[in-house]
This record gives C-alpha cells, structure tokens and sequence, in this order.
C-alpha cells in the first residue's frame, strides 16, 4: 500500500484527516446558502485534472494507492416518494442540511470518476453546477457516465475546500439515475422530447435489440414499457411473451425474484410454460430455495418429459435437498472445488440449531436435539463473502467510520460494507433476514428495506453498524492452518458475514468451534450438547490477560463477558492480574532473547523460561483456578515444548505438551500412565490449533518412548478436534501420516 503521491493529491480524495477538518468547518456554517466559487469551466478543469491524476497512478502497475473510504456522520435515508418531495433548484441548497421535503434533478456534465468515492459534475435546469460525490460504490463498467439525469431526494451539502461545496450521497435509496448510455433510458428522452406515443410492440422490439446487446437492465425497462401499453395488456398471448422475455432477461440481470414472478406471470396453460416452469426452478436455486425450485423443475419435466437441461438441474436440486435436509456433504468436493471458486454450490444445513431469546445477551443460537461430541450443527454459505485474503500488511482500503471512530484493519472489511450495500439495494428480498441482525446502539427508523419509488431503502449507516457487530475472518481452508509449516498465503484472511452464524453469542470457553471451507462456515459441537442449550463460539481468540479480554470485548462488541472464565476471574482483585501480566510479559521478553536470531535454544534456555513460568504458576488462586484455564500460562508451556522438541529432548517436550493441555483447561490430571489412559475434560477445555498442535506433539514423543497407548490416547483426541477445526474429518489418514503436513 502506498499513499497518493503529493503531485497527483486528487482534491476529491482527502483521507479522514483533512475530512475531519472540512466536517468541522462545514459544520460551523451550517445553513449558509451554497455559492459556486469557481466557474463551470474550473469546476470542469479541476474535474477532469483529477481523473488524469488517478489516471497516472492506475498506470502504474507496481504500486496499490490506498483507498480511504469516510463514512460521514450518519443520517437518514430519504423515506418520501419522489412525488411527495418539492423540487428545488442546486442554488437553493445550504450548507450541512438535509433538504427534508425537497429533492433536486441535475444533468452530469463529466464522466464520473471512481476511487474511494463516485465523483461528478451536475448541472442543473438553471445552469448551477455542483460536485456530486456517492459515498456507496456502483458496481456497473462505468459509473455514471456524461448526459445522465440524477434526481436525488433530501439531498445533504457540505462544505468542500476547494470546490466550495459537495452535494454528498451515502444511501443508494436516495438518488435516481437515468444513465446517458442506457438504450432504454435514450428512447425514453427522445419519445417524451418528440411527445411521441410509442406502441408496445415497439418497446417489446427494443427489449429484444438491447437483449441482444446484453444489455439486460435495459432490456427489462423495455419490455415493461412494453407491459403497460394498454393494447398489449388486452392481448393476453402478447403480453405473456414479454413477461416470458422479462423473465429471462430478469435471470439474465441477476434479480432472480422478479425473475420468478415474470416466469409464473407468463404460463399460458400450454406446453410453453415448460421454458417459463424451468426459469422460475432456475430462479429459485439462485434464490435457494431449493423446495421450490425442485416443484418447478418437476412441472417442467412434467410438460417436457425429454428436456435434459431440466432434468439436469433437478438432480442439482436434489443434491441440494439432500444436503440440506441430512447435513451429509461431500466436504471433500467442497475441498476441492474452493481451490478454483471460493463461492461453493451447496445448501446450508441449519437444523439443529434455532435462534432464541436469552437473558442476558439479547437472541442466541440454541440446539433443537442432543447432539454428540464433534458433530455438524449447522453449515452456512456466506451471505456476502468478498474474494480478498489478506495476511498481516496493512491494507490498501481502509474505512474510516466518523460514528464511532472505527478504521478498517483489511481491505475486505470496506469490501464487505460496500458489497452488502450494493446486494441490500439490488435484492430486497435478502432485506428482512439482513437487517434482522443485530446492530449495536445505532437508531434504527424501523423503515429499512422498505420499497419506495420502485427501490428498496438501504441505510448505509445502518448496514456498516451491522457489518461491525457480524463480521467473521475466515480463511479459505481452516484445514491449511493445521500444518505444522503452513505457507504464509494460506494463512490469509477476509472477513464476511454468515447470517444464521451471527445469532451465536461468545464464550472465552465456548461449546462450537467453527471452521471455513471456501465461503461456507461450519459449526461444530466441542462436546456433547443436550437439546436446548445456548451454543457460543469464540468472537476472537480470548486474550491471555483478563483485564484486555474485557476491554477488547466492550470496545468492540459492547458486551462484558460473564463466561465461566470471566466471571471466575472477575472474583480477583485487579492487581493481582496486573502482576501476573507483568511477569509473563518479563518471560515472553525473555523467551524472545533466547530465540532472537535464530538461535539454538539450549535446555539450559528451558530450564530458566520454566523456571520463571513456575513462578507464575504459583501466581494463580489454586480456589478459583482449579477447573479454568489459566491463560497467562500458555504462551511460555507453548514456547518450551517448542524448545524442548526443537531441542530433541522427548520427554521434556511430552511433558510440556501436556501443560499446554492443563493451561488451556482440558483438565489437571490429563494423563494416567499407570493405566496408560489420556482423558481429557473437553467441557472444562478450550480447542484451537495450539491444542491440538501440542496433542500431536505429545503423540509423537509418546511413540518414541514407546508409550503407543498414550500416543493413540493423545491423537484420538487430536482427530477428534481436527474435524472440528477443519470443519470435516478429510484428509485425516493423510495429515496423521505426514502427507499432507508439508
Ligand atoms: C453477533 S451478535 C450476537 C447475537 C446477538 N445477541 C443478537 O441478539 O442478535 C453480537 C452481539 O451480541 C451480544 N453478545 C454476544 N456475546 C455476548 C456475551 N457473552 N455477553 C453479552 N452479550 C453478548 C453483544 O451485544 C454483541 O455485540
């Protein structure tokens, strides 16, 4: 990532800094009638200087600019009909207001420029010009091209240093766009300019052309002007076409419900509704819902016996049920096919899971039966997953969120929000399920996803709170980070949202853990779990000090833990934590000379970071500890089994790797070698790579001593939470034999 050199600093793209300070100033002159300080002709130059500016830097290839994506103070989106609204004209506008009641139509003048933001030039009926700015990202080739006409609805100024004012959308809702290079949208200007009637027939030929063209949007737009010309409506068999050629070209545009309905508006009773049976099955899977894909399907193959294209996707349909209904994947397909395609083709399975109030975290995931130890509860496919793994390195998009202070960490954190966005606005039939979730302490107006003038509303406020409150990282095969050498780009994440997922209140000791193979999360049960019972997972790996671990959950999720951990924990004075931090930040330190450089570490290395984590053994309140993992412990335990086995000393190694074990709480008498048994309290105990790296461990050393019972004890317990950590048990022969731990 590098910023935007200072010669091609484009004055659309500021960062949050200097936003900040022109928020301030546009705050204090909130009212003040806009004035365009610059001529049409310098707004147009300093226009078209910026694209040459963005221009230059997409030449260059080696380099990734950084995006800086401001979400401004919130406010509501327009929720009036356009009729409803007054048009006033730009030179009515005032700076820091919303415009209630008002709306205003403009005509671009420029191509648009697309980085952070969408950036124009309108000018409207009286010759004003203004720079329009959309917070939201369009994802059509070109965003909105020269000649279009905008209307926007309540429109928001702000002040701009050097434009002198901004006319800046945030919510996709609040602005129409007829764009100056869409067929339909021509026709349309040149019939109302000539007040020319056109017929249905036309329009239906004009839908056919633009079809041709792959304009699919267009073509919809025509074939319903073709729709509500009276004389086609009062031939039902004309009429029952275009609804057959909107249907597809409906499918073709990706709004698969309207898809549905047009396919279902245009069966005529004939073997004909075998093609319009067939596009509302393919709807429906694309909507997935399977159940009623599969009854299309069968009408289709119904009326036409020998179509194998129905026939085929009604076995994919099948295959949908299948999975949806039993849970049985064929996980290592799944595994396969996320190499080529992380957006998989498979049904969720959910359940055995419910969503239910609790008392003290507002909805939960509950269990509808007794499950076992390591079974599926559920597996979800992402309700927005962007294609944007990241390692460590700081991102190349970053979104800043004035509201609450927050900056994005990873590119596909902005992606999210600015995907969902886009998904809200073009489906609102995903609407109820999305906003559903939870979304912190942001004033909702209980309208959202509602349909106004044809659209739905979408809040971007409100979707960006959700987005925060939801997120997950996911890598693209939990499976990779099980190697012992896992190569860094395996290790990459994104971050995405899995809607029935996000009911799952935290636990710091939780009863699931969840994995991810390509875009879908599964959820799998630690231990055995009775009918009824509230399933938590991990939010993030809990920190080791407890007084960090409740920070980071208030400032990030708004909750303070009151786990088994937590709350045990919470019974010690502060003090005694801030002391035990403080000596295992002095071992970690020292641990860290020892292995600086690449050192060999000698036992005599070991012998004095175990002595020190004795130390901070004795530490710990033997009352409040007995069954609860002691976190503090888990680093240095980690750090000389390590040692030890890098050391070649078995023993050592064996022992250390049991204390890993006892510091993650599986239990403080793990091993009986007397009777050559490995038990392991997998209620009490928290699964994670780190455990069950140290369970492998201790299953080699144990075969090395010759102890095979409590080497098979240690990896049984080590398959069992491998499944759970991958997500599914493929793989397993290969990974306990060493094939695929490269
Ligand atoms: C992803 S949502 C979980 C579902 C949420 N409880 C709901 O009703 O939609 C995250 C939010 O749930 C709440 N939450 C999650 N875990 C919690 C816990 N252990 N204690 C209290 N609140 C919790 C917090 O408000 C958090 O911001």
């Amino acid at each position: 990532m590098a910023p935007i050199p200072d010669q091609l600093i484009n004055t659309y793209e500021l960062g949050p800094d200097k936003e900040r300070v022109q928020h301030e100033v546009s705050v204090a002159r909130t009212g003040e009638k806009v004035i365009q300080i610059l001529s049409t002709e310098e707004l147009i130059q300093q226009h078209l200087q910026n694209i040459h500016h963005i221009d230059e830097c997409s030449r260059d290839s080696n380099t990734r600019w950084a995006k800086q994506i401001t979400i401004p103070n919130a406010y509501a989106p327009s929720m009036v009909p356009l009729e409803k609204l007054q048009q006033i004209p730009l030179s009515a506008l005032a700076l820091e207001t919303h415009h209630r009641g008002s709306f205003i139509t403009a005509s671009t003048i420029t191509p648009a420029y697309q980085f952070s933001t969408t950036t124009t030039l309108v000018q409207d009926a009286s010759n004003t010009v203004a720079v329009l700015v959309l917070g939201f990202q369009d994802d059509s080739v070109t965003p909105i091209p020269q000649n279009s006409t905008v209307a926007i609805k309540e429109p928001y100024v702000k002040y701009h240093e050097s434009a002198g004012w901004i006319i800046r959308v945030d919510h996709p809702s609040d602005i129409a766009v007829l764009r100056g290079d869409d067929p339909a949208v021509t026709m349309i200007m040149k019939f109302v300019k000539e007040k020319r009637d056109v017929s249905g027939e036309e329009w239906r030929k004009q839908g056919d052309g633009a079809f041709l063209e792959g304009k699919f949007g267009s073509a919809v737009e025509c074939y319903t002007q073709a729709l509500s010309d009276s004389l086609s409506k009062e031939n039902l068999h004309s009429s029952q076409d275009v609804y057959r050629k909107r249907a597809f070209a409906n499918l073709m545009s990706q709004r698969y419900q309207q898809a549905k309905e047009d396919s279902l508006a245009s069966c005529s009773g004939t073997d004909l509704d075998a093609k319009a049976y067939f596009t509302a099955g393919k709807a429906c899977y694309a909507l997935r819902s399977f159940v009623e894909s599969k009854t299309y399907l069968e009408k289709a193959l119904e009326l036409n016996p020998s179509d194998m294209k129905a026939r085929k996707e009604l076995n994919r349909v099948l295959i949908r049920l299948e999975e949806h209904n039993t849970g049985n994947y064929d996980f290592a397909r799944m595994i396969q096919e996320q190499e080529s395609n992380i957006w998989l083709d498979h049904a969720d399975f959910t359940s055995k899971v419910e969503v239910r109030p609790t008392n003290y975290a507002g909805r939960g995931l509950f269990t509808t039966k007794d499950v076992e130890g390591g079974e599926l509860l559920m597996c979800e496919k992402a309700f927005c997953l962007p294609n944007q793994y990241t390692g460590d390195e700081a991102s190349d998009t970053v979104l800043f969120n004035f509201n609450n202070g927050t900056r994005t960490q990873k590119s596909g954190q902005a992606l999210v929000f600015q995907n969902l966005v886009q998904q809200l606005y073009k489906n609102p039939e995903i609407s109820k399920v999305f906003y559903d979730l939870d979304s912190g302490s942001y004033v909702r107006n209980g309208d959202e996803g509602k349909v106004v003038d044809g659209v739905p509303v979408v809040d971007a406020f409100l979707v960006e709170s959700i987005r925060l409150k939801n997120c997950f990282s996911a890598p693209k095969l939990s499976r990779n980070l099980l190697k012992r050498n896992c190569p860094a780009h395996e290790t990459n994440l994104t971050t995405a949202i899995w809607h029935k997922a996000s009911y799952t209140n935290h636990s710091c000791v939780p009863n699931c853990g969840r994995a991810f193979i390509g875009d879908f999360m599964t959820l799998r049960a630690l231990h055995a779990i009775p009918a009824g019972t509230e399933l938590t997972h991990q939010y993030s790996a809990p920190d080791a000090s407890t007084l960090f671990r409740r920070e980071a959950y208030l400032s990030n999720w708004d909750f303070d833990c009151t786990c088994r951990l937590c709350a045990g924990e919470k019974k010690i004075p502060d003090e005694n934590h801030v002391k035990r931090t403080e000596l295992a930040k002095k071992i970690k330190a020292e641990a860290m000379k020892f292995s600086a450089n690449g050192r060999t570490i000698s036992m005599t290395n070991v012998k004095a970071i175990e002595k020190m984590m004795r130390k901070l053994e004795d530490m710990y309140e033997p009352s409040i500890y007995a069954s609860l993992p002691r976190l503090l412990l888990v680093h240095p335990s980690i750090w000389l089994m390590e040692a030890s086995r890098k050391a070649n000393n078995t023993s050592k190694m064996v022992k250390f790797a049991i204390e890993v074990l006892k510091n993650f709480g599986f239990g403080s008498k793990i091993v009986d070698a007397v009777n050559e048994k490995v038990e392991l309290d997998w209620e009490g105990g928290i699964v994670n790579t780190e455990v069950f790296n140290s369970l492998r461990n201790a299953a080699e050393g144990y075969d090395e001593l010759g102890r095979s019972e409590l080497a098979e004890g240690c990896r049984s317990a080590a398959r069992r939470m491998y499944v759970v950590l991958a997500g599914c048990d493929v793989g397993i022969e290969k990974f306990f034999s060493g094939n695929l731990d490269n």
